[in-house]
Parts: structure tokens; sequence; C-alpha cells
């Protein structure tokens, strides 16, 4: 009798005819709305305006006990269905033997709405993945993992399967993002609400496509609790090759310095801008290279000018050959060149200065009949804080490469605070154009 009136679902015990012996709080709050009387005496004819066929049913039934039906939806009529009353009650009716029946009812009216917006986002979403063929989407979990696969995945980038739980970098080309860019994307989306790039993905056959790529937080993503695989981003990439083809000239001009191809000045000092602001978030080392062809004056008044671009472009080569795709190589002007190496420390960039020095020193440039052999200079430097900026690390770096020049040129030379101190090293103009 107890549970009767504690259970937290309706319960009606009936008579065969459906005259009620007990009925708890819960089934009378549920019931009385719809009785024509305004009283609960009969429960089949509380129910009769919304399930007519109740009582026969029950009689029809042709077991002596059992379950006549389970988790019926009786959907209230209109004139019932006051916004915030229940719309929907699931009815299961049990015959306990030949002269009684119990009655179990829930108002599943939430859950019947939750279900249908679920079916339809489903809807939605299948949609989008098998008939929009440029886009793929994916989720991402908080290490930037993939958590799941789909049609759209392999239509857009040839994935199968086993790219679950990879992080959504395989989308990239070797050497195009690092760790530690992959989670700055992820905190970008956290305090921006999104995060896009645009740049070279990769393809599973290893060919590459122009991709923009936007990764948004999921809504409701805190229900997941601490489960580090539960997906918490939602990954968008979209195949742009065509807008790109028709937007790249633009961009050429705007951001690629016209004889090597490689980043200007402007291009530089923006990726610089963007790596000083992940440095400032997550603190990190950020390494500068300066570059500059010595005795290039002598080249030029020797071979003539059209021979010094051609060395030039043979440094640029060099130069985006040597360093990874997620570094910045740029000609700031002239005969020299920077290079921005992100989340790397001093020795790793000078070993990468001293192997770009050492593979020049191999190179022979022909020009008119001639073959132009020539060398350059480093400066290198590392940003620890982000205090004193680009600015800052430019002038160490220069510092640093008037010092190379001084012990001889075709060598590498380290910034350290003594060079900062000798104040006799010329001071250059480093504005973004
Ligand atoms: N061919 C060519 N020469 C350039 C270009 N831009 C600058 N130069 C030349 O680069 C030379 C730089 O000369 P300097 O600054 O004296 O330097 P350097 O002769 O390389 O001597 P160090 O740097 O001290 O080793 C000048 O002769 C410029 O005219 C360019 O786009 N093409």
């Amino acid at each position: 009798m107890q549970f009767l009136y504690l259970a937290p679902v309706g319960l009606v015990q009936a008579g065969i005819d459906g005259e009620i012996v007990m009925i708890n709080p819960i089934s009378a709050q549920l019931l009385m709305p719809l009785s024509p009387d305004g009283s609960l005496t009969n429960l089949f004819t509380a129910l009769e305006s919304v399930a007519p066929d109740l009582r026969l049913q029950c009689a029809q039934y042709p077991k002596a006990n059992g379950m006549v039906f389970e988790g019926e939806h009786i959907h209230l009529r209109a004139d019932d269905s006051i916004r915030g009353t229940p719309q929907i009650l699931s009815l299961t009716l049990l015959k306990l033997d030949a002269a009684r029946v119990m009655a179990v009812i829930q108002d599943v009216t939430a859950e019947v709405r939750r279900e249908r917006q679920l079916r339809q986002s489903d809807a939605w979403l299948n949609a989008i993945l098998t008939r929009i063929s440029d886009y793929a989407l994916a989720a991402v979990d908080r290490a930037g993992r993939l958590c799941d696969w789909n049609e759209s995945i392999a239509r857009v980038t040839g994935f199968g399967e086993h790219i679950v739980g990879s992080p959504y970098s395989i989308f990239y080309p070797p050497d195009a993002m690092t760790g530690e860019h992959l989670l700055d994307r992820l905190r970008e989306a956290d305090t921006n609400g999104w995060s896009m790039d645009e740049g070279l993905r990769l393809r599973a056959d290893g060919s590459q496509f122009w991709c923009s790529a936007l990764i948004a937080p999921l809504p409701d993503r805190e229900a997941f609790g601490d489960d580090p695989a539960a997906p918490r981003y939602c990954l968008i990439l979209r195949d742009i090759s065509d807008k790109r083809a028709a937007t790249e000239k633009r961009r050429q001009a705007a951001f690629c310095d016209h004889l090597t191809s490689l980043a200007n000045r402007r291009a530089f000092f923006e990726a610089a801008e963007l790596e000083l602001d992940r440095a400032a978030h997550t603190p990190r080392s950020l390494a500068l290279i300066v570059f500059d062809a010595d005795h290039f004056k002598h080249i030029n008044d020797r071979y003539g000018h059209p021979a010094g671009d051609r060395v030039l472009c043979d440094l640029a080569n060099v130069l985006r050959d040597t360093f990874r795709a997620v570094d910045t190589v740029a000609r700031l002007g002239g005969e020299e060149f920077a290079v921005l190496l992100p989340s790397t420390g001093i020795e790793q960039a000078l070993a990468g200065a001293e192997r770009l020095r050492a593979l020049v020193a191999t190179r022979l440039v022909a020009a008119d009949g001639a073959e132009i052999a020539y060398t350059v200079s480093a400066g290198v430097a590392i940003l620890d804080g982000t205090a004193g900026g680009i600015d800052l690390l430019i002038k160490r770096a220069d510092e640093a490469l008037y010092q190379a020049k001084a012990q001889g040129r075709n060598r590498v030379a380290p910034w350290t605070p003594e060079l900062t101190l000798h104040e006799n090293t010329p001071q250059r103009s480093r504005n973004a154009d």
C-alpha cells in the first residue's frame, strides 16, 4: 500500500470492469483533468475521451493474466494540452487475474519531445553529412582527437574509420602544425566562440587541397562531465579549392614577395603578431633567424643585377626546403630574409640556421655562363616572454647577425646579452610596411 503511494509513476488498481480500487496521487493528478464528470471512480471512463478502446482491449485479452499492452502513448486532446500540462501519457495495462487489472501511467511529454528533437537533429545532420559534398564534419575531444568518423569525412578527405582517436592535425600536411598549435586552436575557439584557419590540407592519398577549417565548441558539452574522450568541439572542413583559385592572385599580391614568392614583410609581421598573441596565452619560446647574403653588392657588381636576383631566388628555395611548414619564411627586403620558428628553443634554431648556412655554401647558381657561389650569415634570437614583442626579437637577431658579419661572414651567431651592451650595433628600422 505504501509502495503504491510512494511510487514515482502513476499506479491504479481496478476491477476488470475498470472500477477503481486503489489509486496513487500521481495517477489522480494525471487522470483528473481527463475525467468527464470530475470524479475518478472508473479507469476506463476516465480515459474514454482519449483511449476509447481500453475497455474492449481488456475484455478481449485472451489469457487469465499478463500484459494487455505496454507503454502505449496516449495523446491528449488539444484542449487538454495547455503548455506545461501533460500532453502525452504512457499507459501500461496488466491483467492481474480474472477480476483485477493494474495500470501504470506516466507523463512522457518531455521525453517524447526530446526524442522528436533528437530525431530531427539527426535528420538534419544526416542531410548535411550525405548531401553537402564539399564539407566534412567531425567531433573533436578536448585533446584535439577525432571522436568519430562519417561519410562526409570520407568524401572530402578520403580517410577511413581508423582516424578515430587521431589528432585532427591528421588533415594537415606534415610539419604544418605542432601539438601546441593544435591546442591553440581549441583555446581560441573557447575564448572567441570559434577558430578559423585556411590553408593546404591533406587527403588520405597524400594529395593536398585548399581548405578552410572552422572549430567551434559544442553546446551542452558539460553534460559529458570529465570524460576525456567525449566530444567537445565541432570541426568543419570545407574544400574551397575553387574559391581559392579566384582569390589566389589577390592574396599573392598582398602577402607574397614578387621576386621569390616567399612571404613578404606584411605577411611576416602578421604571422609574428599571431604567434606572440598565442605565446601570451600559453608561454612558449619563439625563435627568429635573420639571414643576410654576404658581399651581395659584389655579386651584383660582378655578375649584374639579374644574376643577383637569381641568387636571391636560389636562397629563397633553399630556405623554403629547409624549414618546416609551420615556420614563417619571409623576405624582409633586399638580400635579407627572416624565419620565425614557433615553439622553438635557441639550440634547435641555431641548428636550423647552421643547416641552411652549410647548404648554401655548397650551391652554385648558373647565370649567363657563370656559376655563382655565395654564402649567408645568420643571427639567431629567441623570445621567452612576450615583453618587448617582435621589435625586440628582431633587434636581438639583428645584433647577432651583425656579430656574425663582424666575425668574418658565412657563419651563424646567437644573440647574447653582451651584444646589446655593445652600443656599436647598427639600428635598422623594422616596422611593417
Ligand atoms: N639583385 C638584387 N640586388 C639587390 C636587391 N635588393 C637589394 N640588392 C642589393 O643588395 C646589396 C646589399 O649591399 P650591402 O648592404 O652593402 O651588403 P653586402 O654587399 O651584402 O655586404 P654584407 O651584408 O656586409 O656582407 C646592394 O647592392 C643592393 O643594391 C634585389 O632585389 N636584387
